[in-house]
């Protein structure tokens, strides 16, 4: 008897061989049936183990909605403390996002988390850091902030009283690389967010995440929020300028309260891999060399580096003095506070001096590579004047660089192991 394997079988060249032809497409269709079987089969077993990892592993499901889901948002939105707030931080998967979320959750307010996880950079590091929030009882929701049915669903679920919204496409370089994504999210998931907050009742009052690039060509110093913002150098600055003037609408037509926050290169432990201080790290511990830009005649570039946890004081205190929207459903029934504030260091350091502390820290010599600074969005220096911050928010930044810095070197080393980071 002919094997089934043996294709010559299954090509009759005569009529003679209907019979036997008949046989072995019913063989070949037999077959294919129980290929669809296990087919089937395997696409259960799939289903259920998926639903399975997300019954035992809730913060990693990456689905929303449903009762349990509903559960574990309220839970995590629940207030522990007289007079606390319901906050709905956005980007919590990110470096200041995850910062903030702990800091709330530990003094008694209620978080919920809102991410992408997007892989703009190392995906493991943002998901470590939800395993901490998770650990301290904060849930982050896997979402897309232009994803307005989720925003509603989320509004429908808590009574948010604030919205902390620090999810953005960050990074000043990679604009010219990938510049969609900052409209995706910077214009676009703005505004789906804005639109959610008007069609809240009541509506949160809203704090997000500016930048001190906003600031771009200008050559006042210290930069003061009234200097002019309107010669951004890269579309990443203009796209965080574009959101200040989108929040002001959002204020004056419908009576959201909105504090935007011009941060100023903020670093630390948990931080931002894609930024200088980090990848010079990394660079140092693998005996790579790095590359230091170099502004006009050949000046160095300086940036008033600002430690997280005085970011962090700075957001929870914008928090704390925001007042209330004044509008509901859409509506505005008066007028609500708009603030812009500077959240920086105020003393600047050059490029050069950072690398000189690394190096200090790692006890490693940095190979440089020093070239002049090409024309792909960097500004030459940038210094806060916080002035307003500290007379209305009582901000005020303790940490220096030097400090600041030894807290990421030892968490990099803790994190990472001396040379081992991964990408
Ligand atoms: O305040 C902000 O609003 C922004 O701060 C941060 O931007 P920047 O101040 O540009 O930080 P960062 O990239 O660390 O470069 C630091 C310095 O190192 C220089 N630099 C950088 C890379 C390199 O390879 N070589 C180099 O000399 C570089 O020329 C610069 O002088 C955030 O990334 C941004 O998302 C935004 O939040």
């Amino acid at each position: 008897m002919p094997s089934s394997l043996d294709h010559g079988q299954l090509l009759p060249s005569s009529p003679g061989k209907s019979k036997s032809m008949n046989r072995q497409v019913y063989r070949c269709f037999s077959s294919t049936s129980t290929m669809f079987l296990w087919a089937l089969f395997l696409i259960a077993l799939t289903v259920s183990y998926l639903s399975f990892q997300s019954i035992g592993s809730p913060y990693l499901s990456s689905s929303w909605g449903g009762s349990r889901w509903e559960k574990q948002v309220r839970l995590s939105a629940r207030i522990n403390r007289r007079g606390g707030m319901a906050v709905l931080v956005t980007g919590a998967g990110g470096f200041v996002g995850s910062h903030v979320s702990l800091a709330l959750k530990r003094r008694g307010d209620g978080v919920v988390g809102l991410d992408n996880f997007n892989n703009y950079y190392e995906t493991s590091l943002k998901k470590a850091r939800r395993s901490l929030l998770s650990n301290n009882g904060v849930f982050i929701v896997e979402g897309d902030l232009n994803d307005a049915k989720l925003l509603a669903k989320l509004f429908d679920v808590v009574v948010f009283t604030h919205v902390m919204h620090l999810a953005a496409q960050a990074g000043v370089r990679y604009a010219m690389k990938n510049p969609l994504s900052y409209v995706h999210s910077n214009i676009a998931g703005l505004v789906t967010l804005l639109e959610a907050c008007k069609m809240a009742n009541p509506q949160p009052a809203v704090v997000w995440a500016s930048s001190s690039s906003v600031y771009g060509l200008n050559e006042a110093v210290p930069f003061s929020e009234s200097h002019r913002t309107d010669q951004p150098a890269s579309l990443y600055a203009a796209t965080k300028k574009a959101g200040e003037e989108i929040t002001h609408t959002y204020n004056h037509i419908y009576g959201l309260s909105i504090t935007g926050l011009r941060f100023f290169t903020v670093y630390g432990p948990w931080g931002r891999p894609d930024m200088a201080y980090f990848s010079f790290t990394k660079s140092i511990l693998q005996g790579r060399p790095i590359t230091i830009y170099r502004g006009k005649n050949r000046a160095d570039l300086a940036r008033d580096f600002t430690f997280i946890d005085d970011i962090v004081r700075g957001c929870l205190a914008s928090l704390d003095t925001s007042g209330k929207s004044t509008g509901s459903g859409g509506k505005k029934r008066g007028t609500a506070p708009y603030r812009i504030f500077n959240l920086g260091n105020t003393s600047p350091v050059t490029v050069p001096t950072l690398v000189r502390i690394l190096e200090r820290h790692l006890k490693a010599k940095a190979k440089r590579n020093i070239v002049d600074m090409p024309g792909n969005g960097d500004v030459p220096f940038t210094h806060a004047n916080i002035s307003s911050a500290q007379r209305e928010l009582g901000y005020k930044p303790t940490t220096d660089l030097e400090t600041g810095l030894k807290k990421f070197v030892k968490w990099y080393l803790s994190y990472y192991g001396y040379g081992k980071s991964v990408n």
